[in-house]
């Protein structure tokens, strides 16, 4: 039991700095102790005026630093598995960003080490559950209110995406929160994934197809769609509209403040995740450090993970096929029930 959580922040790219930047700033509970990345650059400008962290290539290096006693994982997706690994072997607490690992069968392999280590460590980086508006449709869901949610319709869409962004990342790195999304919403598991390829944009780099239409089926019949348009070009935009038996809600789809001014009217389109989710994230690593406190988690756990890999998976292998492919899962061990 510790009363600070003295953090290694593994990756200091797009995410990793604003983490570091949430942690340093306003995040109560939690100091960031390291930060790694191998480009040393890199690690050295995200500590500036970071009193007490030290900047490190070599993130088996923050592992053994008797300082450091919580890892926040902010590596390209592939990379997570070696280092989710090495600080479960240390017994740590750990928030990883999404995605868990971009397959089942090494997501599996951290559910196993978890449940061998006979508790869990992991949270995994969903920080939608965290946004305001998604916590409040989920309590709408469970609540009955309107009667039973039938069907969820989800927008999601990028300005651009960085150079090396795939065509299996529109599943596996984007495509993954609304896997999450919808589990979460409706407390089921998904059963199976079916993507369309349509009309493609001219703005996508070569190899990425863009915009995709991706259809999801959950064990009581919920419909869902996504819409993944990762160079819509206008900005960035996460929204979901829930058919109910008696009603309909939308979150997500507009920004205030509203403003009449110069003979025009409108709100504002957030430029990127940062913007959009800032306060979500905000919430999420707060949850995660006072759990963390207590050797708990506070969010989505590994097998959340593990759930959502499967569909990933299941989702590329639909990519390229066109068909309704079923997502299969392990049985979940007692560890997350
Ligand atoms: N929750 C969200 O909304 C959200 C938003 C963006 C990214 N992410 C996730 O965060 C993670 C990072 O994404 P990003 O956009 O910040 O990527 P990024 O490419 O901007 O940054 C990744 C960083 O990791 C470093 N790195 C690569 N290999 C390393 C290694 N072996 N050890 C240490 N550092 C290494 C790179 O040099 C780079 O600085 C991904 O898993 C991504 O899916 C989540
Ligand atoms: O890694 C990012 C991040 O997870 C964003 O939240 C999502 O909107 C993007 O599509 C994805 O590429």
């Amino acid at each position: 039991m510790t009363d600070i959580l003295r953090v290694a922040v593994i990756g200091a790219g797009r995410m990793g700095v604003d983490h570091i930047q949430r942690i340093h700033a306003r995040i109560q509970g939690a100091e960031v102790a390291a930060v790694v990345d191998v480009d040393l650059a890199r690690a050295q400008a995200a500590i500036e005026g970071i009193p007490g962290a030290v900047a490190l290539a070599d993130a088996e290096e923050a592992l053994n630093n008797g300082d450091v006693n919580a890892v926040l994982i902010a590596t390209p997706g592939f990379l997570h598995e070696e280092i989710l690994l090495k600080a479960l072997a240390k017994d740590l607490p750990i928030l990883c960003e999404k995605p868990l690992t971009p397959d089942a069968a090494s997501a599996w392999k951290i559910v196993e080490a978890e449940k061998e280590l006979g508790h869990q460590r992991i949270q995994v980086g969903f920080m939608r559950r965290f946004d305001a508006e998604y916590a409040a449709l989920g309590a709408m869901i469970r609540s009955n209110e309107l009667g039973e949610l039938l069907m969820l319709h989800h927008q999601h869409r990028n300005p651009t995406t960085p150079p090396g962004f795939t065509n299996e990342m529109l599943i596996n790195d984007s495509v993954v929160h609304e896997f999450d999304a919808v589990r979460f919403f409706t407390g089921e598991e998904i059963t199976s994934v079916q993507v369309r390829l349509g009309k493609a944009t001219r703005n996508a780099p070569a190899g990425q197809h863009d915009p995709q239409h991706v259809l999801i089926e959950t064990e009581s019949g919920v419909l869902a769609d996504v819409e993944i348009y990762v160079n819509a070009r206008f900005g960035y935009e996460v929204a979901t509209q829930a058919s109910f038996e008696d009603g309909i809600v939308n979150i997500g789809a507009d920004h205030g403040p509203y403003t009449r001014a110069n003979g025009r009217w409108g709100g504002t389109v957030t430029p990127g995740f940062e913007e959009r989710f800032a306060a979500a994230y905000d919430v999420e690593i707060q949850a995660w450090v006072n759990a963390a406190l207590r050797n708990g988690i506070g969010g989505p756990s590994a097998w959340d993970g593990y759930a959502t890999a499967a569909c990933c998976e299941a989702g590329v292998e639909a990519q390229k096929n066109g068909q309704k492919v079923p997502v299969k899962l392990n049985p979940k061990p007692a560890i997350y029930n």
